[in-house]
């Protein structure tokens, strides 16, 4: 055997690639699976494999052919009845079978946060049908946020502020949803005065934090995201004891985003990831262990001593702006070269874009996350995507 362990990682986007990346410093053998070919992590792990994940047959032939120590979900879309029967035949899902399950659809982890661990949320009702939003929303209130139970990053997402506008919400979450449930979460809006992820490590030896990340979001996906985010001592262990809870309901060892609204001094639960978090790659550059590494080790059962913040940091995302086939990049040496703060970039190699999706991110280190955030914007905007449909 010539690796420490072997892990078949179940999504393959940006977020992989850097797990891949962190686990094969440790001496792991990784194959990545997405549904399409060239997928940011396949280009960096040992072998990889395309089919859809939703699909529980090919799901357990991957597993079954491969024979993992650790099948590492990447994405919510999985076919996760399937983990939860792996689970119980001895193969080891990350963090558990029962995290995936629960998070795969907001649904799921709305419950658990709400009913069953008594979190404060935001008020919310499910919806079938659009008489069952209209009744959601009068429950909510206006304005309400409408989501597809199972979708990410903001897909069909929208915020309504008036009754007539409800129908076309609702139109868009069906059309935008992923999976085959037709189904939504009608949710109160939340004036919050900022937001969170609170990365929260569950490992062998107990439940570590990173220090909480402030992040801005457009159209229901991140935009930028900071490293100290200002927080009274109290709303920190507030958030803490929270997202403890939830983890320790969930189980298994890995690393959890754990997303809070802050108002006040009030902090609500919003939602969860049992895996790295997009507004964590700011932790690429912020602290001694990225949110990757951090994984890869409490996957691996490895001791993590420290957490340490190098010091205030941003991260900031660089989008497509239309579709295309054909990609090319110009401009990274001058953003490499932006002045005010240390300067990294990942271009994360997605073989083709669309309007908004995510191709890269530039990262910032500097004397407060004010100016990291305006060095991570100026480097992300020096970066030009060439396309040539
Ligand atoms: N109830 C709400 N009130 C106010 N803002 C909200 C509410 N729900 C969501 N948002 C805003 O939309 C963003 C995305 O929502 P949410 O995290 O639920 O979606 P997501 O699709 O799971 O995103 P991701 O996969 O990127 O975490 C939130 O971070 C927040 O900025
Ligand atoms: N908020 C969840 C998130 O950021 N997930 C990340 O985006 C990828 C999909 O990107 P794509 O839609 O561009 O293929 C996922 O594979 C994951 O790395
Ligand atoms: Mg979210």
């Amino acid at each position: 055997m010539a690796f420490t362990a072997k892990i078949l990682l179940l999504g393959s986007g940006e977020l992989g690639r850097e797990f891949v990346i962190s686990a094969k410093r440790l001496g792991a053998h990784v194959i990545a699976c997405d549904a399409y070919a060239g997928a940011p992590a396949m280009q960096v792990a040992d072998g990889f494999e395309v089919f859809s994940m939703l699909d529980g047959e090919l799901l357990r032939a991957a597993v079954e052919k491969h024979r993992p120590d650790y099948v590492v979900p990447e994405v919510e879309a999985i076919r996760t009845e399937v983990l939860a029967e792996l689970e119980a035949e001895g193969f080891t899902i990350v963090p558990s079978a029962r995290a995936t399950q629960m998070t795969m659809n907001r649904d799921g982890i709305r419950e658990v946060a709400a009913v069953e661990l008594g979190l404060r949320t935001s008020r919310y009702r499910y919806a079938e049908s659009l008489e069952e939003v209209l009744a959601g929303a009068e429950h909510t209130g206006l304005p309400c946020v409408i989501k597809p139970v199972m979708s990410s990053s903001g897909k069909g997402q929208s915020t309504v502020r008036d009754a007539g506008a409800l129908e076309a919400a609702w139109d868009y979450a069906v059309a935008n949803m992923r999976g085959d449930r037709k189904r939504v979460i009608v949710e109160e809006f939340v004036a919050f005065d900022y937001e969170i992820t609170l990365l929260t490590i569950r490992t062998r030896d107990g439940v570590l934090f990173c220090p909480p990340i402030g992040h801005r979001q457009e159209r229901g996906d991140y935009q930028e995201s900071w490293q100290p985010a200002a927080m009274s001592a109290q709303a920190i262990a507030d958030a803490q004891d929270m997202a403890r809870k939830v983890v320790d309901d969930l189980g298994g060892h890995g690393i959890f985003g754990v997303e809070f609204f802050v108002k006040g001094e009030e902090v609500i639960f919003s939602e969860l990831s049992p895996r790295p978090h997009d507004t964590g790659m700011v932790t690429l550059i912020s602290q001694n262990l990225s949110e990757f590494d951090l994984h890869a080790r409490a996957v691996m059962g490895l001791p993590i001593p420290a957490i340490t913040l190098r010091g205030p940091s941003a991260s900031a995302v660089i989008l497509a702006d239309r579709a295309s086939e054909t990609l090319s990049y110009e401009g990274l040496a001058e953003a490499l070269a932006t002045e005010g703060g240390g300067v990294d970039v990942r271009i994360f190699g997605k073989p083709n874009s669309r309007p908004y999706r995510r191709m890269g991110v530039a990262l910032a280190l500097a004397e407060d996350t004010d100016a990291a955030r305006r060095v991570a914007a100026e480097a992300a905007g020096k970066v030009r995507i060439g396309y040539d449909v």
